[in-house]
Formats: structure tokens, sequence, C-alpha cells
């Protein structure tokens, strides 16, 4: 359903990511992981088609999506991990303002909304205006607003940021049935032990290219190791953080006289 295709983007020459290579099916869940800095998101940039590859292409359907980003955008539903939303409507009118720009008819697009928001506990605050909504609230309402035009494609940057722990066991529980639905999932994080519970997939991105692409639970096999976490730690050759700390703590106790 979504291919990247020798997709690499350079900011003034310099590479921040290199000849991406990946098939994302419907009824997939993919995990896109990577240290900061590795290009995870400016592989979302491109793929939302909110930035254009400076070689190589994305390729929804089998069309490049900037044929018609349009018609792209509107089987794409994308939850990013910074909540800039329009502070100073209500959760209602926001989804409203959504559903109405994705032009929603608006019987559906009330029932919906309401139904949305009441399903993940934001009844009670659909009247208050977002700025005085908690974090994770935001992110509620942001997944809302991604699903409201029931999307063939969705992009989930870091969408447990925020989530207390029921909402993030709802969410999974969520991500499990949308693959079932046939959805294609994008799904980017940094929380391993989730991805490892719900990618089918994982592709592990280290300095803008692509060290590994296989189901969780083959990568730990083939390397004989006992985790994800230690996979990917092996894979991106993450510093001895624990040395580090304990150097942080050190220079912390330097006497300032
Ligand atoms: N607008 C930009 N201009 C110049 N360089 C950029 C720009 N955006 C990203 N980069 C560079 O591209 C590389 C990849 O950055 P990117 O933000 O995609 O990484 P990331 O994996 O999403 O990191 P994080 O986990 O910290 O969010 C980095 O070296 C970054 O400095």
């Amino acid at each position: 359903m979504l291919e990247l295709q020798h997709a690499s983007k350079s900011y003034r020459s310099i590479p921040a990511v290199e000849d991406i290579n990946f098939v994302l099916r419907e009824g997939e869940v993919l995990g896109y992981l990577g240290p900061n800095g590795s290009g995870k998101s400016t592989t979302v940039k491109m793929v939302i088609g909110m930035i254009q590859p400076t070689k190589g292409k994305v390729l929804f359907a089998g069309r490049n999506i900037h044929y018609d980003l349009a018609a792209y955008r509107a089987q794409l539903g994308y939850v990013p991990e910074e909540a800039h939303v329009y502070t100073h409507l209500s959760g209602l009118e926001y989804l409203q303002l959504v559903g109405r720009l994705r032009g929603l008819e608006e019987r559906v697009l009330e029932l919906k909304a309401r139904s949305l928001l009441q399903l993940l506990s934001l009844e009670s605050a659909q009247y208050s205006s977002l700025s005085d909504y908690s974090k994770g609230m935001k992110q509620r309402v942001l997944l809302a607003a991604a699903l409201l035009h029931n999307p063939r494609l969705i992009v989930f940057d870091e969408p447990l940021s925020g989530l207390d722990a029921v909402s993030a066991r709802l969410f999974k529980d969520l991500l499990v049935l949308l693959a079932r639905e046939g959805k294609a999932i994008l799904y980017i994080s940094h929380v391993l032990e989730v991805v490892e519970q719900v990618c089918d997939r994982v592709i592990v991105l280290a300095k803008g290219k692509i060290v590994a692409d296989a189901p969780p639970r083959e990568l730990t096999r083939l390397m004989e190791l006992p985790t994800l976490e230690s996979v990917f730690a092996q894979l991106v050759r993450q510093t001895d953080t624990l040395r580090i700390a304990n150097q942080v703590v050190e220079v912390m106790k330097v006497s300032h006289d």
C-alpha cells in the first residue's frame, strides 16, 4: 500500500536519510525505530507529503503521493508527536474543523466526533478549550482527529507520550483492531517493549540508513539476544549509558569554589 523507493533527503547537501526502501502492506503494523537524529521525523515528513525526497519516491497504491497530494491525504491519518492544536478551540470544535476540512458530511461528522470524544473519555471536556487540556487529553483529541475520516494508512509518531496506563492500553488494543480492519500502520516510537508487542515488523534506522528490517522475534533470534532493546542497542551501537550517567553524577559533584 505504502512504498518508499530509494528515498533520500538532504538538508543543505547533508544527508538526513539515505536510500530508504520499504513496503507497508494492508493490515500490517510496521515499527520504525532509531536513536535521536537517525532520521525518523524526516521519513515521517516524506511519508505525509510535508517534504519531497531529494532522491527516490514515496508511492501509495502504486502512485507517487505528490501526483495528487490531496487525494493521498484523504486516505491518510497522522497523529503527530507534539500536540500543536488551536488552543482557543474546544475539543469538539477542533474535531468539527478537521472533519469539515476532510469534507465529511455535517450529520456524519457530528455523530462521529461526539462518539469518539465519548469513547476516549473526553465527553465532559468536549466544550472546554484545548488550552485547558492535559497533554494526554490533547493526544487523545489528535487521535480522534486522525481517525475521523476512516483512513487506510495511519502514521503514529510517538503516540504513547503523555498517555496514562489506561489510555495506553486502549491505544494498544485499538492498534490491533485497526490492523485487523486492514489499515496499514506506521508506528514510530522509542518505547521498545510496546513496539515488540504490537508490531509485525520493525525497521531500525541508524545514521539515516536502514540497518534492520524484520519481525521483532526474528531479530532477537538471528542476533541471539533476549530482547528488542538489546538488539537495538547492538544495531545502533549505543554508547555505554551507565558509564556516561556515572560521569554526569561525577561532574555534578565538582565543587563550585
Ligand atoms: N530542517 C532541517 N534542517 C537541517 N537539518 C535537519 C533538519 N531536519 C532534520 N535535520 C537533520 O537530519 C537528521 C535526522 O533528523 P530527524 O529529525 O529526522 O531525526 P529523528 O530520528 O526524528 O530524531 P529524534 O528522535 O531526536 O526526533 C539530523 O542529523 C538532523 O540534524
